[in-house]
C-alpha cells in the first residue's frame, strides 16, 4: 500500500538547506566541484541511428497490418534495447510542456523556501528531496535536485501549487492510460492470454510514481553525475525533458546519449518486467549525466504493479523455461527498499535472482 501522507510528510523532513543544488550551482565562485559530489566518469557517449521509434498510432491502429508490424517493433526494441522513443502517443503536447514547467517552478521555488524558513519545505507530501547515495564504503552527493511523489492508486502531490496538482493528476491519467495499451502489446507478444497480465499484476490498481529532477549547469561535468547507472523499478518508465540531453542508456556494455524529437516520450523496460517475462525483456541500465552549460529537467512517471501485487515470473512463461529466473516479492516492498537505499549499491533485482544450481 503506498505510505500514508503523514509517513511521508515525516521523511520530507530530512530536507535540509544545504541539499540544494541548485543554491551551490548558482554561487558566483564555483570553479570545480566540491569533494562530496566527485564522481569521476567518463561522460561521453555514442550516438545510434539503430535506436527504436514506436509509433503508438500505429500500434492502436485498426489496421491489422499496421498493428503487427508496430507490434513486432515493440518487441524488438523490448528484447534488443530495452528502450524506445514513443511517438504520436496522443497526449498533448501542451501538457507536456506544462508540467516540465510546472515541475521546474516548484523546485525552483523549493530552493528559495530553503534559503529562509523550512518548514513549508517540511509540510510538502511528497519524499524527501535527497541527493545522495551510499555505495559500499562511501556517501555520493549526486548533483540533482527532485521531488518524487506517489500517485497512483492513491494520489499523493504536493499540497500546493494546485496547478501541478491538477497537471501532475492529469499527466498521470494520460500516461497511465499510454502504459495500459503497451502493455497490452506487450503481453500479446509474450504470448500470454489476454487479461493473464492484468490479473496478475492487479493493472487496474497500478502504481505510478512522478518525480522531477533539476540538474543545474555543472563546472567540471567529468567529476559529478545527476544519476548513476542503476535500473528502475516498475514495468515501465516514461521521460520527458527540457530539451536538454543527459539521459544515456547501456546497450551491449557500451552508453548511448537519447535523443528525441519534440513531443515525443522516451520509454525505457524496468525491473518488473525483466521478473514478469522471466528475463526476456531486460532492464536496461542507465544514467543522467551533467552538462556545464544549462539547466536540464526531466520529468518521470514510473508505471509498476499494484503495491500489494506480489510480482513473480508469468506462470506460462515459466512452464515453457522450465524454471523461474526470479523470485516473487511484493511490489511495494521492492520499491520501497529501493527508495530507501537499503540495498547499498546492489540492486533489488540481483538479490532476487535465481542460480542455475539453487
Ligand atoms: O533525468 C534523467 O534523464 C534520468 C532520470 C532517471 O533515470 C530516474 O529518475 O530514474
Ligand atoms: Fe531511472
Amino acid at each position: 500500500m503506498a505510505p500514508t501522507a503523514s509517513q511521508v510528510s515525516k521523511e520530507s523532513a530530512e530536507v535540509t538547506t544545504d541539499s540544494f543544488v541548485k543554491v551551490l550551482a548558482e554561487s558566483s565562485n564555483l570553479k570545480s566541484v566540491p569533494t562530496q559530489f566527485t564522481y569521476s566518469n567518463d561522460s561521453k557517449g555514442s550516438y545510434s541511428d539503430s535506436i527504436p521509434i514506436i509509433d503508438f498510432s500505429q500500434l492502436t491502429s485498426e489496421n491489422p497490418h499496421q498493428r503487427s508490424k508496430a507490434l513486432q517493433e515493440l518487441a524488438k526494441a523490448c528484447e534488443e534495447w530495452g528502450f524506445f522513443v514513443l511517438i504520436n502517443h496522443g497526449i498533448p503536447e501542451t501538457l507536456l510542456k506544462a508540467i516540465i514547467d510546472a515541475s521546474l517552478e516548484f523546485l525552483s521555488c523549493r530552493t528559495m523556501i530553503s534559503g529562509g524558513t523550512k518548514p513549508k519545505a517540511r509540510r510538502i507530501p511528497s519524499n524527501p528531496h535527497r541527493s545522495v547515495i551510499t555505495t559500499a564504503n562511501h556517501k555520493i552527493h549526486l548533483w540533482r535536485d527532485f521531488v518524487k511523489s506517489y500517485v497512483h492508486p492513491e494520489f499523493h502531490c504536493p499540497e500546493k501549487p494546485q496547478t501541478l496538482r491538477d497537471i501532475v493528476f492529469e499527466f498521470s491519467e494520460k500516461t497511465r492510460s499510454v502504459t495500459r495499451k503497451l502493455l497490452q502489446g506487450i503481453s500479446e507478444n509474450l504470448e500470454l492470454e489476454q487479461g493473464y497480465m492484468d490479473e496478475a499484476l492487479k493493472l487496474d490498481s497500478c502504481f505510478q510514481l512522478y518525480a522531477a529532477n533539476f540538474y543545474p549547469p555543472c563546472p567540471q561535468p567529468d567529476q559529478a553525475i545527476g544519476l548513476p547507472p542503476h535500473t528502475d523499478h516498475g514495468l515501465l518508465t516514461f521521460l520527458i525533458h527540457n530539451g536538454v540531453a543527459g539521459l544515456q542508456i547501456q546497450h551491449n556494455g557500451e552508453w548511448f546519449n537519447t535523443n528525441s524529437p519534440q513531443n515525443s516520450i522516451l520509454v525505457n523496460t524496468a525491473d518488473h518486467l525483466e521478473i514478469f517475462s522471466n528475463g526476456r525483456y531486460k532492464s536496461v541500465k542507465h544514467r543522467a549525466v551533467v552538462n556545464s552549460e544549462a539547466t536540464r529537467i526531466s520529468v518521470v512517471m514510473a508505471n509498476g504493479a499494484a503495491p500489494d501485487a506480489v510480482v513473480a515470473p508469468a506462470a506460462p512463461l515459466v512452464e515453457r523455461d522450465g524454471r523461474a529466473l526470479y523470485r516473487p516479492m511484493k511490489f511495494i516492498e521492492y520499491v520501497e527498499t529501493m527508495l530507501s537505499n537499503r540495498l547499498q549499491g546492489k540492486g533489488n533485482l540481483e538479490c532476487l535472482k535465481i542460480e542455475e544450481d539453487e
